[in-house]
């Protein structure tokens, strides 16, 4: 059972955890494969959430990918914006590259959250911020395996890095967290739900994330698209967004 006292953090870890154990189950099972297994595991996954959240959280609104939106959430303080399944095209074809977002914005601020990242066995969360590892000389720039953005080689051209291509957004975020990458870029469309918590769990780390033009984030808005966005090592945020805006 949820535990109602919990801070939001360790709610949003909990769940998103919880979730992600489902899914591992479920693709696991055998039962499900492809397209299918990718749609039972979001509609699965969403109603976990959605069910813990509302126990433990009932005044909140909620905004899921999976669902409609939950209550009148323009004017709520409080809303968490959760992707239950991020990357579900890796998962249904059964690779590692997959996330469960769980986060809560408050006044369109990501002020608390939890990313789970279940082929890892990692949850990481905004209330254990990490130690940023040393940024590479090189920079190691992850982007969309299926949507690669059509600008991302003049990019690591110009700064003179290495392109890596991988599935999920919360998945490559947690990448560039650990130090497996120096920065993570997307243009072309994404929604709210594929990067609040992501931003949540790195902001509270000193992760640079931001719109490719270097404005802040802002969650709960109306139209949810966010179109692009820069997470990088402190180390890099500024050549990036200055290469970038040269491109
Ligand atoms: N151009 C675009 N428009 C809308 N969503 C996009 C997009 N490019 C990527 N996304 C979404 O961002 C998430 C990460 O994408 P990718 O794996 O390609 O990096 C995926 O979420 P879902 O898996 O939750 O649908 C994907 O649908
Ligand atoms: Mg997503």
């Amino acid at each position: 059972m949820t535990d109602h006292a919990a801070t939001d953090a360790a709610l949003a870890a909990e769940i998103a955890t919880h979730a992600g154990e489902l899914l591992l189950e479920l693709q696991r099972s055998g039962r499900f494969e492809g397209r299918e297994l990718g749609d039972v595991g979001d509609a699965r996954a969403d109603a976990l959430i959605l069910e813990r959240l509302r126990a433990a959280r009932p005044a909140d609104c909620i905004l899921s990918e999976e669902s409609a939106d939950i209550g009148d959430r323009h004017c709520a303080q409080r809303v968490w914006v959760i992707d239950p399944l991020d990357g579900t095209r890796s998962y249904s074809e059964g690779r590692r590259e997959w996330s469960v977002h769980v986060a809560l914005v408050e006044d369109g601020l990501p002020t608390h959250g939890a990313v789970a990242l279940p082929t890892r066995q990692e949850t990481w969360r905004s209330d254990r911020p990490s130690e940023l590892a040393t940024a590479q000389r090189t920079p190691r720039i992850l982007v969309s395996g299926s949507r690669t953005p059509v600008e991302a080689d003049a990019l690591a051209a110009a700064l003179g890095g290495e392109l890596i291509r991988m599935g999920s957004a919360g998945y490559k975020a947690m990448a560039v967290l650990r130090g497996d990458a120096d920065i993570y870029y997307h243009s072309g469309g994404q929604h709210e739900w594929d990067n609040c918590a992501p931003a949540a769990v790195a902001l509270a780390s000193g992760l640079h994330c931001s719109r490719i033009d270097g404005t802040q984030f802002r969650y709960n808005r109306a139209d949810t698209l966010v179109p692009d966005l820069l997470f990088a090592h402190p180390d890099w945020a500024e050549r990036a967004l200055a290469a970038i805006a040269a491109l």
